[in-house]
């Protein structure tokens, strides 16, 4: 197969962080930041990643890997590998093996998703490969780099198995409901987010899938589906989006939630619910056909009261707090915590009347504190892929040319052409 891109989005979560994971409805939409695979054969008998925003250059040989040990423990439904609840425990013994060497928890995660995808969703017959990924995304700062990657990864291995078709939708013919291979996509990327956060709730693996704005929520009870309620006429917002470069590791804060609920259950269940409460508000308030002044002024305010009950659960950080002092102080808007917290990024629903001179002196204070301001759009395009045909510019597809930008904005230049196509 030639070489060819997968991409998926990033996620903003507006409300309903965290109290995802617990079976709560919350709010996110497509981000226009985004991650890019670029998987191209190889001449030798290797399976190698390149995963330079993280540091990570590893290869092992494809046919030392444990193709036969893991088919007997994997379950299958006309052909087609079947997600399951808990990572498979004895796929997992297996490929610990080939992760001795590892020293590093994201690289050790990294290697297992790959991994763990790979013998799920590929077979020895494909060929040898070399898989490039790069980000146009913060990684690690709550916008969900580590789904839109475990999109990228699962729409490529899947690709490669035979387990779904090309994309065939041009951006304009797009129509993402009820595509069997995008819902493939979406139940094995989930699989990929658990091999990062352990428990995630499957919102950002659904926005990095699907893109658009969604309400979702995750069902407790094991095999039942989680509902995805696309919203069609999400409003337009004008969203700042701040990242205090504090670094923060998702699993760990889903992890400390998990302990105030053991240690505080009537407490963190209050406030779970509140948080339920304020999601289901806001996608009545956003779904107004005629989003008002009064309709954005009644939505700052649960940005508010999402933030404090974020706080309430522990996963604030003081840099955090630095930006909501800031925006607070110079009266911009509402300002909460944005994915899991703990650093990583925050956004700010702007004011109608506010100046871009009050802006702009935000946004140097911002600076000042070492924190990092993004222009982005929401509720963009889901998993697409781009393939290298006659018609090619065969620079393109250049791995030595992807591996070495040093800027988000030439991955951006280099990547936003004609040709992509969405699930
Ligand atoms: N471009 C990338 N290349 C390789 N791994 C990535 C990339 N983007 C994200 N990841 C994986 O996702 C992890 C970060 O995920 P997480 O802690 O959930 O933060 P977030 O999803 O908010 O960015 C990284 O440590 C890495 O394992
Ligand atoms: C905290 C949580 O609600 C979102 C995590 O997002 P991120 O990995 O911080 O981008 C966890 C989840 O929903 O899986
Ligand atoms: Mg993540």
């Amino acid at each position: 197969m030639a070489p060819f891109y997968i991409s998926a989005p990033g996620k903003v979560i507006l409300f309903g962080e965290h109290a995802a994971v617990y079976g709560k409805p919350a709010l996110a939409a497509a981000l226009s930041l985004r991650a890019y695979l670029l998987a191209t054969e190889t001449n030798d008998d290797s399976l190698r990643l390149e995963f330079p925003d993280i540091q990570l250059s590893h290869s092992w040989k494809l046919s030392e890997l444990p193709w036969e040990n893991a088919q007997a423990h994997i379950e299958r439904k006309n052909g087609k590998p079947v997600p399951t609840d808990e990572l498979n425990p004895e796929v997992i013994n297996l490929i610990g093996e080939f992760l001795g060497d590892i020293e590093s928890t994201a690289h050790y995660t990294t290697c297992l998703c790959f991994l763990y995808l790979y013998l799920h969703l590929c077979d020895p017959l494909v060929a040898s490969r070399s898989f490039c990924i790069r980000s146009t995304l913060p990684i690690g700062a709550g916008l969900g780099s580590s789904a839109s990657a475990a999109v990228c990864l699962t729409s490529t291995l899947a690709l490669l198995g035979g387990h779904i078709r090309s994309p065939q939708y041009s951006e304009k013919q797009r129509v993402s409901s009820e595509n069997p291979d995008a819902e493939f996509i979406d139940s094995w990327s989930l699989m990929g987010e658990k091999c990062f956060h352990g428990n995630p709730s499957g919102i950002d693996n659904a926005v990095a899938t699907h893109g658009g704005a969604v309400m979702y929520q995750r069902m407790l009870a094991p095999d039942m589906p989680s509902v995805r309620t696309a919203m069609r006429n999400f409003p337009p917002l004008e969203l700042l989006l701040t990242n205090t470069k504090v670094p923060r590791s998702t699993a760990e804060l889903v992890g400390g939630v998990a302990k105030v609920n053991t240690r505080h259950p009537k407490t963190a269940g209050s406030i779970l619910d509140a948080v339920s409460h304020l999601a289901t508000d806001a996608y009545h308030i956003m779904s107004h056909p005629s989003f008002a002044a009064e309709d954005r002024e009644s939505l700052r305010q649960l940005v508010n009261i999402n933030h404090g009950l974020l706080v309430a659960l522990g996963v604030s950080h003081p840099a955090l707090e630095k930006i909501k002092m800031i925006g607070d102080t110079n009266r911009i808007g509402a300002t909460k915590l944005t994915g899991a917290g703990g650093g990583g990024c925050a956004i700010t629903l702007l004011n109608d009347e506010v100046s871009h001179e009050v802006l702009e002196k935000v946004e140097n204070e911002f600076t000042q504190e070492g924190f990092e301001t993004f222009e982005a759009t929401l509720g963009g395009k889901g998993v697409g892929a781009l393939f290298c045909d006659n018609d090619s510019d065969p620079e393109v597809f250049s791995v030595e040319r992807f591996v070495n930008f040093s800027r988000r904005e030439d991955i951006k230049n280099a990547l936003e052409i004609d040709g992509w196509k969405y699930w």
